[in-house]
């Protein structure tokens, strides 16, 4: 796999600020991948993301995009990048359709094209219902959306997205997880900032966590669970009704590792070579009926943005 990007020692103090928002940032994002971006709130992210796509310029490093240094040449990003950023669009005072329209004109295409990709894309996000209103005027679900169609249109081959997520319901959630999906499989490059790191975990290939404006981990997803705790989790909720948790105290501290959350909710971090006799104990000794919950886990991305992120460990 070729590099799209390639980024060199990436710094950015803002005007007025001491702290970097970014600090030495150093790795490379390959054609073809979906490349997730994990970190808690204002580690640097957007700021990141900003700048290899052009909006903000370095305080010093460098970013090269096809091997072309994009400060030198920044007229080869809107060519190659669209992005959607957590700001509202400058085109507010326009209904989706002309939006979408002008922006993939904007990209190259020719008027029929442009209708031909507008018309697609209402369907396929189901737009079609608040296509008369004002984009200033939809809620911000729906304007997520309009963002979100705003970077497909013109089919750039690298998209990136800050938050593709945010504000929308779980239905429409799904559809945009599969639908970046199916840009990636169309040969797309996808990068992506997210808190959803459940969600997002199904389509994420290689993943950087950042904090404090430092990269702290990049790596593929099966590559950083393993530096994670490999115990399995046993998450458990019982029947308020019957029973609690001090009452298993007992039972649960010869499991493994444990987390009482509630009187009724418990976490137990246990060998993985003892996973079966424990979830024998559990079913014998407190009975599948008295249980309104039992999840078994395995390492996540969750796990891995927890532990790799400075976010802290669990059950360390
Ligand atoms: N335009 C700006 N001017 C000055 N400081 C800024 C600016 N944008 C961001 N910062 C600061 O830079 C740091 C990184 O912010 P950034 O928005 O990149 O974080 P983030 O990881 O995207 O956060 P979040 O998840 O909350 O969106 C923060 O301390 C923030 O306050």
């Amino acid at each position: 796999m070729s590099n799209v990007y390639t980024i060199s020692e990436l710094t950015k103090v803002y005007k007025g600020n001491t702290k970097k928002a970014n600090d030495h940032i150093s790795f490379t994002i390959q054609e073809g991948e979906i490349f997730g971006l994990l970190g808690p709130n204002g580690a640097g992210k957007s700021t990141l993301i900003n700048q290899i796509a052009g909006l903000t310029r370095p305080t010093s490093g460098s970013i090269h995009l096809y091997g072309m240094e994009v400060t030198k040449s920044p007229h080869i990003i809107p060519e190659y990048v669209a992005l959607q950023t957590q700001q509202m669009s400058a085109l507010r005072d326009v209904y989706p359709e002309e939006a979408l329209r002008y922006t993939a004109q904007l990209r190259g295409c020719s008027r029929a094209e442009a209708r031909r990709q507008t018309k697609n894309l209402i369907e396929e996000l189901g737009l079609g219902e608040f296509r008369e209103k004002l984009i200033r005027n939809l809620s911000g679900g729906q304007c997520r959306l309009i963002h979100l169609a705003l970077t497909f249109v013109g089919d750039r081959p690298i998209q990136i997205f800050d938050e593709p997520t945010n504000d929308l319901d779980p239905v429409v959630r799904l559809m945009v997880w599969e639908k970046l999906f199916k840009l990636n499989r169309q040969g797309k490059t996808i990068i992506l900032v997210t808190h959803n790191v459940l969600e997002a975990e199904r389509i994420i290939q290689r993943v950087g966590i950042i904090n404090h404006g430092q990269l702290l981990a990049i790596g593929g997803i099966g590559e950083l669970k393993e530096r994670v705790d490999q115990r399995i989790r046993l998450e458990l909720l019982l029947k308020a009704e019957y029973v609690s948790v001090p009452a298993y105290r007992d039972l649960f501290a010869l499991l493994g590792e444990v987390h009482n959350l509630t009187l009724q909710h418990v976490i137990i971090l246990c060998r993985r070579d003892s996973t079966r006799s424990a979830i024998d104990l559990i079913l014998l000794q407190i009975g599948i009926d008295k249980l309104d919950d039992f999840r078994i886990q395995t390492p996540s991305l969750e796990d891995v943005y927890l532990q790799l992120g400075g976010g802290g460990s669990f059950g360390s």
